[in-house]
């Protein structure tokens, strides 16, 4: 029977726990507080990341790192984008050797404009073939109460990505394979920041025509970024790039979404954040992307006014008008 860790007992993590065990892994979920890992173990409840869903009895939590770890052959990374490498300097000693690295983390790291698959590598010295990601369309919500869902397991080893696939497909969850790590990261990465946007649009009292043309045009410069950094372009025409954008920017569930519609709505940026009990991933990773692009010269105007209105102080009056008073040009996607 297939073990798997997962490390970090938030929304994601237990849903993907979750998913684990009812594809018939072996799962421990690896939490940071005792009260969560005690309540998952028995009241079959995440109380504080997902309160009123039912958690199946075979689902273990603990809060030892080296419990979680011991045998495992699939080590799934469910921790925020920005505090990840912290997190795997203490766990690294306890990785097993063999065991397949899944990040299911959509952040780029602030500072030095990595990918998390890139922050797994230089942290754990893992190769290539031991490194994987998961993405897709997945409110965790929604998946943890066995709605119809899909993701996209990619690993530069195809038999990693298929091992993966079978330890997480159950009949709610749809998985498919991918080689593509770069494109499927960045998808997931990038769409958290387009979904900031949509968020303001939409509190700004803004409708579906404002809405699909960020998420449009927010498509066309994930596109641009992922040719600049090798990715195959057709990745974003799929799970983990315009399946994981339409669900984040249309769902009320989002917390980038939900961040951005309260700045929308009027509040400030330090209301918002404190009112934000979850990751909103796409407010650090924003700056992360940026310097990203400009590093390999892409132009990303979304991603540019969302940087300057999380980190610099740029109203939302101004970011809109600056899009929106662009030169014109032709309709390009991608390049
Ligand atoms: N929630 C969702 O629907 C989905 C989330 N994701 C991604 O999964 C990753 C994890 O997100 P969630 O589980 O939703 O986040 P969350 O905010 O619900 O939980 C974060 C977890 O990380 C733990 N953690 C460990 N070290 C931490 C530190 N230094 N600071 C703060 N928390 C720390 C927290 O205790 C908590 O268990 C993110 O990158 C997110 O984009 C991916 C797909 C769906
Ligand atoms: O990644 C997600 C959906 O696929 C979750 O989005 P949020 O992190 O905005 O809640």
């Amino acid at each position: 029977m297939t073990r798997a860790a997962v490390m970090g007992a938030g929304s994601w993590g237990t849903t993907f726990a979750k998913v684990l065990h009812d594809a018939g892994t072996e799962v421990v979920v690896c939490a940071r507080r005792p009260e969560i890992a005690e309540a998952i173990n028995e009241r079959r409840e995440n109380t504080d990341y997902l309160p009123g869903v039912d958690l199946p009895e075979g689902l273990r939590a603990t809060v030892d790192p080296a419990e979680a770890l011991t045998g495992a052959d699939i080590v799934a990374l469910a921790v925020p984008s920005q505090t990840l490498r912290d997190n795997l300097a203490a766990w690294r000693p306890l990785l097993p050797p063999d065991a397949v690295l899944v990040s299911l983390m959509k952040g780029i790291e602030l500072g030095t404009g990595r990918r998390m698959s890139e922050v797994i590598a230089e942290t754990t010295g893992a190769s290539a073939d031991r490194i994987a990601v998961v993405g897709g369309p997945n409110l965790a919500r929604e998946i943890a109460t066995a709605q119809p869902g899909a993701a996209v397991a990619a690993c530069s080893d195809e038999d990693a990505a298929r091992r993966i696939q079978a330890a997480c497909m159950t009949p709610y969850f749809r998985v498919y394979t991918n080689t593509d790590v770069v494109g499927c990261e960045l998808g997931g990465a990038v769409k958290n920041v387009i979904a900031l946007c949509v968020g303001i649009a939409f509190g700004l009292g803004f409708g579906d025509s404002t809405r699909a043309l960020l998420m449009t045009r927010g498509l066309a410069e994930i596109a641009r970024l992922g040719a600049a950094l090798g990715a195959d372009e057709h990745t974003f025409a799929g799970l983990a790039g315009l399946g994981d954008l339409v669900g984040t920017c249309s769902s009320p569930l989002s917390r980038n979404r939900t961040f951005g519609e309260n700045l929308g709505r009027g509040m400030t940026l330090e209301q918002t954040i404190a009112v934000t009990r979850q990751t909103a991933e796409g407010v650090k990773s924003s700056e992360a992307v940026l310097e990203l692009a400009r590093k390999y010269g892409v132009e990303m105007p979304i991603t540019e006014v969302v940087a300057a209105v999380m980190h610099h102080g740029m109203s939302i009056s101004e970011a809109a008008s600056l899009l929106m008073s662009r030169s014109p040009k032709p309709e390009r996607y991608g390049v």
